[in-house]
């Protein structure tokens, strides 16, 4: 796959509600889900594995009963892309759907 080009995380925020730059010298955004619980957690990492799959594009993830924190970057691109916008939309989709409560 081509290469994409580097936005950087404020371009990405601009168009991301709910999600933070990282911070530190990392070029990354980060948000925090919060579910009612493990199942309707883990149901929203499972969409978002399958998308990640089908986008070649993976998330950097923590689980921990009801909580998912994920961190978007492009290692490719040494930082965030477009890929991470697309992936972090498709998430938001699935975490309302799955019953966030954050
Ligand atoms: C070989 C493979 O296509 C690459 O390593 C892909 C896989 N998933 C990836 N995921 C993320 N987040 N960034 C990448 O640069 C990336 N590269």
């Amino acid at each position: 796959m081509s290469r994409p080009d580097k936005i950087g995380a404020a371009a990405a925020l601009a168009k991301l509600p709910g999600w933070n730059a990282l911070g530190g010298d990392r070029d990354a955004i980060t948000r925090t889900y919060l579910f009612p619980d493990f199942n309707t957690a883990f149901g929203f990492m499972a969409r978002a594995a399958l998308m990640a799959e089908k986008l070649d594009h993976h998330p950097e993830w923590f689980n921990v009963y009801n909580r998912v924190e994920v961190t978007l970057a492009t290692h490719d691109a040494d930082g965030v892309t477009e890929l991470d916008v697309t992936l972090a939309a498709f998430m938001d989709n699935a975490a309302h759907h799955a019953g966030l409560k954050n």
